[in-house]
């Protein structure tokens, strides 16, 4: 076959692809209904995993990897619950037809919130009339007097954290919230024509993105960064003048829709940088009962002491999950605050129902915001022993909830939980590797089970190339759903580190000790720590760390040691220990096994070489086999 004669069949097969994508949609959508004559709620994850456990299976009898197959069908899964959600709301909320939906939102084409308007509406079947807003003020305004239906509006960030503006003019609004979206925030550099990074002179940018991208602008010393109104002005700048001196950023969505190319994508300092936006119109929704719902409300309380207490003990008596609580001062009323509440529940339902009229009798004040359909669709996961080969596909229950509480908190590494009956498993990279050689680690460990990525970030004395390399290991980690771990030497590495990476491995440099536990002490992110040949410096070491207030910490075991001087050490420490294994040695599968049986939480292998996969795969296959 010729080029033209494989993509005409690439082609067709896509067209297929495609066809079977709206066939399984349709079958979805009859499940809803299936689901609304016989009511049971739409999301069904023990279905899900059964799905995905032998979608993975089939997958790779097909030479299909398994994180390929599971992003697919996460993607897949999440459209289809969405799709259910939204037909339900359709059939509850019946509307008038009308050839086109208004909204109002913030800056221009191409901004966040234009973005997030699009997402939203692109589920209804009318085009979308824009209405360009300048504040926050005139979007509540353009929804009121009816020049608008919906109003979106940008309430919190992952990284800058609550838009208190918003949360303040809620309070006097007669709008409804009826609805809530997520937007991840990908910041890129965004170009008109056809450039290089070295050639830029000039960025322009707003001040907020500008702040979330600084890591990465420091490694453009010789750029001059020029301020505007919002992202989508610089684009519609840089679109205006078409050089290949400058550049704008902002999303490569956004960028699109003005003609700019992403030359840097995921320019964040943070790695999940993600906006939640709730739309507000004037007519509250309903919402099905088989929906997970979230209910927005405000309430004032007295200013006597544990009045507050009081209202979240009602929440709790009626099983009610408080998804966020923020406080912001009444305006007119000093010392005195307005409680801005998100609960995962239903308004209509009766838990709900009794819980407000018990909180009617002990507030000042209440009102309802909305009640809507709960836009967040977490990805169900699988445990690594169904991805580990050599599984037959079955899977056994979650641990009982109390059995994992009696177990106490598990420290947690990026979204992964270490257990005794799940140890972490993590590939440390002997040396820097070539990118296309990490992302092949990375594949590999991810397909073997394994959840944490290290390499080497720090050692070369070139901060900017270190930088690189912090942000290279942290998106190929993401992209295949990994945490990722580097190790720290210093004080300014460790922060450095903190900035990008889930886990920090601690290697004191001689006589800067105390400066580096007591940094390790101060961070937000799970540290490890090497044992010391002594195991009372050892714990002396990690006293310093949790008394300097970091609670996520973990002991690495880098030398073997003897069984009985291990569970001794974890019976002293109550901290999580890991085991470093190295080698080529037949019985590591074993030893792996009889370690996670003596309590062991997770395992470090290292990887001299991408292709020396077999002692990690082996490994994985022993301990996740049971
Ligand atoms: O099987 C169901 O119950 C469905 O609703 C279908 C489906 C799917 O798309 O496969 C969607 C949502 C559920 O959480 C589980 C599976």
């Amino acid at each position: 076959m010729n080029l033209d004669e494989i993509r005409t069949h690439i082609s067709r097969l896509d067209k297929e692809l495609l066809t079977l994508l709206a066939k399984r949609k349709g079958l979805s959508l009859e499940v809803a209904r299936s689901k609304l004559e016989n009511p049971r709620p739409i999301r069904d994850q023990v279905r899900e995993q059964a799905l995905l456990v032998a979608l993975i299976n089939q997958g790779r009898q097909l030479g299909l990897d398994a994180h390929y197959v599971t992003q697919l069908y996460h993607t897949i899964i999440e459209d289809s619950v969405l799709s259910q959600q939204a037909l339900l709301q359709d059939l509850l909320n019946p509307q008038d037809e009308v050839p086109a939906i208004s909204v109002a939102f913030l800056g221009l084409r191409g901004s966040y919130s234009n973005m997030a308007a699009r997402k939203y509406l692109s589920r209804f079947q009318a085009t979308m009339v824009e209405h360009n807003c300048e504040t926050f003020q005139q979007i509540f305004d353009t929804v009121e007097s009816g020049q608008a239906q919906y109003g979106i509006l940008p309430i919190e960030n992952t990284s800058s954290g609550a838009i208190n503006d918003v949360f303040d003019l809620m309070q006097h609004t007669s709008l409804s919230i009826v609805g809530e979206l997520t937007q991840p925030i990908e910041h890129c550099l965004l170009v008109a024509v056809d450039t290089d990074v070295s050639k830029l002179k000039t960025l322009y940018t707003h001040p907020q993105v500008y702040q979330q991208c600084s890591q990465y602008l420091k490694t453009l010393p010789g750029v001059k960064v020029e301020f505007c109104a919002a992202s989508s002005n610089a684009m519609e700048l840089v679109s205006n003048l078409k050089r290949a001196d400058i550049g704008a950023m902002g999303s490569a969505d956004g960028g699109e829709l003005h003609g700019l190319k992403p030359l840097v994508r995921g320019l964040a300092n943070q790695k999940q940088n993600m906006t939640r936006f709730i739309v507000v119109a004037r007519k509250p929704v309903e919402v099905a009962a088989q929906i997970p719902a979230k209910t927005s409300f405000i309430m004032s309380t007295g200013q006597q002491s544990g009045a507050l207490v009081e209202t979240l003990l009602v929440l709790r008596s009626h099983h009610i999950t408080m998804t966020k609580l923020e406080s912001r001062p009444i305006i007119g009323n000093p010392w005195e605050e307005m409680f801005y509440v998100d609960v995962a529940a239903n308004v209509n339902s009766d838990e709900m129902q009794a819980a407000l009229k018990e909180l009617k009798d002990i507030v000042r004040f209440i009102k309802i915001l909305g009640c809507y359909p709960s836009a967040e669709v977490a990805p169900t996961r699988i445990p690594s022993r169904a991805l580990s080969h050599g599984n037959g596909g079955t899977l056994t229950p979650p641990p009982h909830k109390q059995a994992a509480k009696n177990a106490g908190m598990p420290l947690q590494i990026g979204r992964f939980y270490m257990s005794r009956q799940e140890p972490l498993l993590a590939a440390t990279l002997a040396t820097w590797p070539e990118r296309s050689a990490l992302q092949e680690a990375a594949r590999r460990l991810k397909e073997h089970g394994g959840q944490v990525l290290a390499a080497p970030c720090f050692g070369q004395g070139d901060s900017q190339q270190e930088q690189q390399r912090l942000q290279q290991l942290r998106e190929i980690a993401a992209q295949f759903d990994l945490a990722s771990m580097t190790l720290v030497h210093t004080p300014e590495q460790l922060s450095q580190a903190a900035e990008s990476l889930d886990l920090l491995l601690l290697q004191p440099i001689e006589g800067r000790r105390d400066e580096l536990l007591n940094a390790a002490g101060r961070s937000t992110r799970p540290v490890l720590l090497p044992l010391a040949d002594n195991l009372e410096q050892t714990l002396a070491e990690a006293e310093q760390i949790l008394t300097e207030g970091n609670q996520q910490l973990a002991l690495l075991d880098t030398r073997s040691r003897s069984l009985p001087e291990l569970l001794r050490l974890q019976q002293q420490s109550r901290l999580p220990l890991l085991s470093q294994l190295q080698g080529q040695d037949g019985l590591l599968p074993e030893l792996g096994h009889a370690l996670k049986g003596a309590g062991i939480q997770g395992f470090c292998i290292t990887l001299n070489d991408v292709d020396d996969i077999a002692p990690l795969q082996q490994l994985a296959q022993r301990l996740y086999q049971d």
